[in-house]
């Protein structure tokens, strides 16, 4: 399966970074790529961001909400997302589930809201920092499986789980490339129990302080299906500098 790279703007990003998103895609461009590649900024400039990237680097937002339009001031829903442009969602964000309470749950219908409006869906789940001294990182990453991916008649309506331990986004601090093993084929034998044989399809990508200097490790763990990149995908030459790992 191809590896996919992708960037997570999370809450950065004005007009004037819209040069850097037009780099970006001119580097997409310039070399021949053996990964996918997307990023995901902001709503605001997600249809602006098409443009200047024409079609040369796919965008994706980074929330929506569960329902398609109604009394929801302030939300975004998945299928304004799609007019405006994005081909993916993210949902549930480990900055989400902690700083807006979203539940399994909630991320489940979010999940489903996204394949309703026709987006691919990246399903976050990781464990705190707690959980992995306790010894149930892994019970803990299935529960948040089962509970938050949502089924459509015949196959799974998610296309790719990124896993985020919370204490490995933006510390510096990746977990080691056994810890990561481990956990990316807990991933994938649970997504085997669940969905069946429609399970092996599922990208599983690693996020959390990945830089140019650790990203070629973590790509060569057999159950990584890519990357989703947060920091490191605000800048074109940095955000590049990994997509070059993927031509080798
Ligand atoms: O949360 C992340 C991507 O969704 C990871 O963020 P950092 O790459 O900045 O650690």
């Amino acid at each position: 399966m191809r590896q996919l790279i992708a960037g997570n703007w999370k809450m950065h990003g004005l007009s004037d970074q819209l040069p850097e998103i037009e780099l970006m895609a001119a580097c997409v461009a310039s070399r021949p790529l053996h990964a996918d590649v997307l990023l995901c900024v902001p709503a605001t400039l997600i249809s602006r961001a098409v443009q200047v990237a024409a079609g040369r680097l796919p965008m994706g937002g980074e929330d929506c909400h569960a329902e398609a339009s109604g009394s929801f001031t302030g939300d975004v829903s998945a299928e304004m997302l799609k007019d405006a442009g994005a081909t993916t969602v993210i949902v549930g964000h480990s900055e989400r589930r902690r700083l807006h309470q979203e539940t399994d749950a909630v991320v489940a219908a979010k999940a489903l809201a996204g394949f309703r409006a026709g987006l691919s869906i990246i399903v976050c789940i990781g464990e705190t920092q707690e959980q992995r001294s306790n010894g149930r990182a892994l019970t803990s990453c299935a529960s948040q499986l089962a509970g938050s991916l949502f089924s459509a008649p015949s196959k799974p309506a998610v296309t790719a789980i990124a896993y985020e331990p919370l204490w490995a986004i933006g510390s510096g601090h990746p977990p080691s490339s056994e810890q990561v093993t481990e956990m990316h084929q807990h991933i994938r034998s649970c997504l085997m129990t669940q969905f069946g044989g429609f399970g092996s399809a599922i990208r599983i990508l690693y996020g959390g302080s990945v830089t140019s200097d650790n990203a070629a490790e973590i790509l060569s763990i057999p159950e990584v299906g890519g990357l989703l990149i947060g920091g490191a995908s605000l800048k074109a030459d940095k955000f590049d500098a990994i997509l070059g790992l993927t031509d080798r």
